[in-house]
């Protein structure tokens, strides 16, 4: 695929942008996701790194996409929390736009649980969610929605959580729960909320035995205590919805001994 052909040249570019940085170096290719690709790179003097994140050349030339991108960089660059990578600067290179932001040394929960194999129980799942929605309010009050809030885009470092990837986010708006059609699309607490419902469940079923016979709905496979179940229900969009993410932290159920 030509694109295939442009992302190799796209790293090559950054790496012969990043070395004509003299206090700068380039250290490796980070990832990519469906937008961006990105890199880590570190200053020199003070040994901090840094991540460098580019649109992906195939999207160059779609304007919806590249309007979404610097709705990103908006949005990294008005947020003050300390558990989001702090924004850094903009700018392009070869016409291609790219961000930097500080970088979050720790490990996604999509790499704890698939490729760790870490178990989490009812309680640290739990503790884990509360800390997530601690985040989650304080995101909110800053009038920002990440509407992303999956697995691979949440790290833990030292028992503290970070979130990155604020590519789908969006200004969180007043949005009468009638009118949502989509919870995941959603401008305002409900998607966030739904999100860390279906965080919840991937810690959960992280300490769960597949039993052989037919897969049965997730209320029945975990067989949770009841307020756990009707937390999640109500993060789900199954049970009533919260009026917003505080509601749903204060009606976090307390911990329990599993
Ligand atoms: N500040 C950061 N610190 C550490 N790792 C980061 C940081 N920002 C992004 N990453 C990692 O870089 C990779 C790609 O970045 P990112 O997920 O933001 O791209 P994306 O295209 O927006 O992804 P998606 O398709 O999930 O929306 C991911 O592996 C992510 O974990």
């Amino acid at each position: 695929m030509w694109w295939q052909r442009s992302e190799k040249k796209l790293d090559t570019i950054v790496q012969q942008y990043v070395t004509d940085h003299p206090n700068f170096t380039f250290i490796q290719f980070l990832g990519y996701g469906s937008y961006g690709r990105a890199y880590l790179i570190a200053e020199m003097s003070s040994q901090k790194r840094y991540v460098l994140k580019c649109l992906r050349p195939k999207h160059h030339r779609h304007t919806k996409t590249v309007q979404k991108f610097m709705q990103e960089i908006q949005i990294m660059r008005q947020l003050s929390l300390p558990t989001v990578p702090t924004f850094q600067m903009t700018g392009t290179i070869q016409n291609i736009p790219f961000f930097i932001m500080d970088y979050v040394d720790g490990q996604t929960f999509e790499e704890l649980i698939f490729q760790k194999g870490q178990k989490f129980t009812v309680s640290q799942s739990l503790a884990i969610t509360k800390q997530l929605l601690e985040q989650v309010v304080l995101l909110h009050e800053q009038g920002v929605v990440h509407r992303d809030l999956r697995i691979p885009n949440i790290l833990l470092v030292k028992q503290q959580l970070y979130i990155v990837d604020f590519g789908l986010a969006t200004l969180l708006k007043q949005q009468h729960v009638s009118a949502i059609r989509n919870p995941k699309k959603a401008e305002n607490h409900i998607s966030d909320l739904y999100f860390i419902g279906h965080f919840l469940l991937f810690l959960l079923y992280s300490n769960y035995t597949p039993v052989k016979g037919k897969e049965k709905p997730w209320q029945e496979e975990l067989a949770l205590p009841y307020e756990v179940q009707h937390f999640l229900e109500r993060l789900l969009w199954i049970g009533e919805p919260f009026h917003h993410a505080l509601d749903a932290l204060q009606s976090i159920p307390s911990p329990i001994n599993q």
